[in-house]
């Protein structure tokens, strides 16, 4: 009688997932199963579909068919905002920060937004003693309460992908998925940011599509690797490692390159 007990536990689903560009078939029946609080990334080598399954998954791009559940619920026919509003929320990228706004300003921009005011409101919200407050939390967590009021413009680019997760998680989404968090900082800033994002994604369902085996590793509860648009292997990243078929189709070739970087630094 409890729908509940029919409720499936996961908190995202992809199903029999299918993408074609007009004669190319991309994604090939991809299917996958998150649970609530698990970190995932997607790997997979060049051209596998990884943009493309995010793309789906947002909303951005409409499946030929299949399902993507989220919560249970079919949202594979619905617009990003729709998706956004029903708790999934994809990165930013920094160039739609609004970068003449302040830091504090951007982080208020995306609260108002999760709450679904106009930016006509602005004024009389900005009183709002409790939506200030959420606004400096933030900031406190993601280590930006001294850039408060600098223009999102003078940022350092850690700073700014910083302040791009502040706002893909100020509506409060159960549902996270970030596209190369740590593309293009160094090996320092790195290890901070997986730190920083472990942090404050805690006990939200986050997805990320990841090159850097560092950060795959470092970040993922679990691996899903996508190749020719199917995903091979979904599993512990240790499992996944020892997985032959990835090996064979991805993971060995990439290891050995990683190593060799590594000898060679
Ligand atoms: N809008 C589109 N129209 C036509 N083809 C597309 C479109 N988007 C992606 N593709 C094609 O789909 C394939 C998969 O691309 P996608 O960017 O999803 O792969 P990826 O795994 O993210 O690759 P990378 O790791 O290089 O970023 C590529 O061959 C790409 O050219």
């Amino acid at each position: 009688m409890s729908t509940s007990v029919n409720n499936p536990p996961w908190a995202l689903e992809l199903r029999s997932l299918r993408k074609s560009f007009g004669r190319s078939e991309i994604i090939r029946g991809a299917e996958l199963a998150v649970k609530p609080g698990e970190r995932v990334a997607i790997i997979g080598p060049n051209g596998a579909g990884k943009s493309t399954l995010f793309n789906l998954i947002s909303g951005r791009f409409a499946p030929s068919s299949g399902e993507i559940k989220l919560f249970g619920e079919r949202i594979d026919q619905l617009a990003p905002h729709q998706i956004n509003r029903r708790g999934l929320s994809r990165s930013f990228q920094v160039s739609n920060l609004f970068t003449r706004l302040s830091v504090f300003e951007n982080i208020r921009c995306a609260l108002l937004w999760s709450m679904g005011h106009r930016y006509a409101f602005w004024k009389f919200l900005a009183g709002l003693d409790d939506l200030n407050d959420r606004a400096d939390e933030l900031l406190e967590m993601l280590h930006l309460d001294k850039k408060r009021d600098v223009p999102a413009m003078n940022l350092t680019y850690a700073e700014a992908r910083a302040l791009e997760i502040g706002i893909t998680i100020a509506g409060g989404a159960k549902v996270i998925l970030l596209d190369e968090p740590t593309a293009g900082m160094s090996k320092s800033e790195t290890k901070r940011f997986i730190q920083l994002i472990r942090q404050v994604t805690e006990g939200r369902t986050l997805l990320t599509v990841e090159h850097d085996m560092g950060v795959v590793f470092g970040l993922a509860d679990k691996i899903a690797v996508l190749v020719y648009g199917e995903v091979i292997a979904f599993d512990t990243p240790d499992a996944v490692r020892a997985n032959p078929r990835v090996q064979e189709a991805y993971l060995g070739s990439v290891l050995a390159e990683s190593q060799a970087q590594g000898a060679h630094a």
